[in-house]
């Protein structure tokens, strides 16, 4: 079975304001509101690309009710925790003459609360995948990903990692399966400009170095690239299309290069797939659906640099 992990569900508050002004009473022109999270984005492409998976996590109050109601609705499987005290966070993504996003806080998860999760964790067997999505809430240990994957070490578990800095660095020790920052987590971790192809290549296999099986990184409008576990380099083009809301791209990206691979086994075919959801979700409100993917499957080009 697949599981993904979001500690930090939210609901996604997506609105349109044509001129954003500080400090003024700004009126939307458009308003939608998505169960949000890293891992449950990924949940959701994942399963309409036909891959059966469980959402884990936590969610507490009258906004953590929405997630697993709509959740339902879309007949996702989960098995989240509820938490006693605070709420689900909202977050805020103002499109307007440029992308603003307010992030929230999310609720306060007790030890009682994380050792429930950690029971479910526990009970993951040999040929399962664990992809674990997106910031560690403040109130959990920052070490929280790498407790996780050191827990599952004794297992034959394909672990994927979506997380920035330091969360994503300490974790490489373990062997993930599967990172994928984008080019700015990229250049930031390593305190560098990243100016050219051979830049990305070269950050890129340092991760690998580092410990991490494959390394994907996104590029937003300029592709992706891939240091596959072998050592091959490849390199996506995009699919052609306007962009509309590209909240998610990065998730859908991981969740069809999975899909992808588990399909066929191939890691071309892996990044072919993870790079029309990517761009099928940029250039739709909600997240992208199948007939989307697919379509933008055949504008996809897969080019092997080394
Ligand atoms: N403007 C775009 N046009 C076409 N494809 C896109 C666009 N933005 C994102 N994508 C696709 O989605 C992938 C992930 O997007 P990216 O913005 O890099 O992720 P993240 O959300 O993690 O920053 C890209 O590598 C690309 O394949
Ligand atoms: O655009 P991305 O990186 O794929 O992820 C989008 C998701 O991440 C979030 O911005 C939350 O991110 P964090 O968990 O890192 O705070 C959600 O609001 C949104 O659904």
């Amino acid at each position: 079975m697949i599981y993904t992990v979001t500690l930090n569900p939210s609901i996604d508050y997506v609105i349109k304001v044509e001129k954003l002004v500080n400090g003024q009473v700004n009126r939307v022109n458009e308003e939608h509101v998505y169960p949000g999270g890293k891992g449950i984005n990924v949940t959701r492409i994942l399963k309409s690309l036909d891959n059966e998976n469980i959402a884990l996590g936590f969610v507490s109050g009258f906004t953590g009710d929405y997630i697993i109601d709509s959740l339902q609705e879309l007949n996702l499987k989960s098995n989240f925790i509820k938490v006693k005290e605070g709420f689900t966070r909202i977050n805020v993504k103002i499109k307007s003459e440029e992308e603003t996003e307010i992030n929230g806080q999310g609720p306060k998860i007790s030890e009682e609360e994380l050792n429930r999760f950690f029971e479910i964790i526990d009970r993951l067997v040999d040929g399962d995948i664990l992809i674990l999505s997106g910031s560690i809430p403040a109130c959990l240990d920052e070490k929280l990903y790498e407790n996780i994957m050191k827990r599952v070490e004794d297992r034959d578990i394909k672990v994927i990692v979506d997380a920035t800095k330091n969360l994503l660095l300490n974790v490489l020790k373990y062997k993930p399966f599967l990172i994928k920052p984008n080019n700015h987590e990229l250049a930031e971790m390593f305190g560098v400009e990243l100016n050219s192809t051979k830049d990305v290549v070269f950050y890129a296999k340092k991760l690998k170095e580092m410990g991490a099986q494959n390394v994907l990184i996104s590029m937003g409008k300029d592709g992706a690239l891939l240091v596959s576990e072998n050592g091959e380099v490849f390199t996506s083009n995009v699919a052609k299309g306007e962009v509309i809301n590209s909240v998610g791209a990065g998730d859908s990206m991981v969740a069809g290069f999975i899909s992808g691979y588990l399909k066929s086994g191939s890691y071309e075919e892996a990044l072919r797939l993870g790079a029309a959801s990517g761009g099928a979700t940029a250039f739709s409100s909600d997240l992208a659906t199948r007939e989307f993917i697919d379509k933008l499957v055949e504008e996809i080009k897969i080019q092997k640099i080394n």
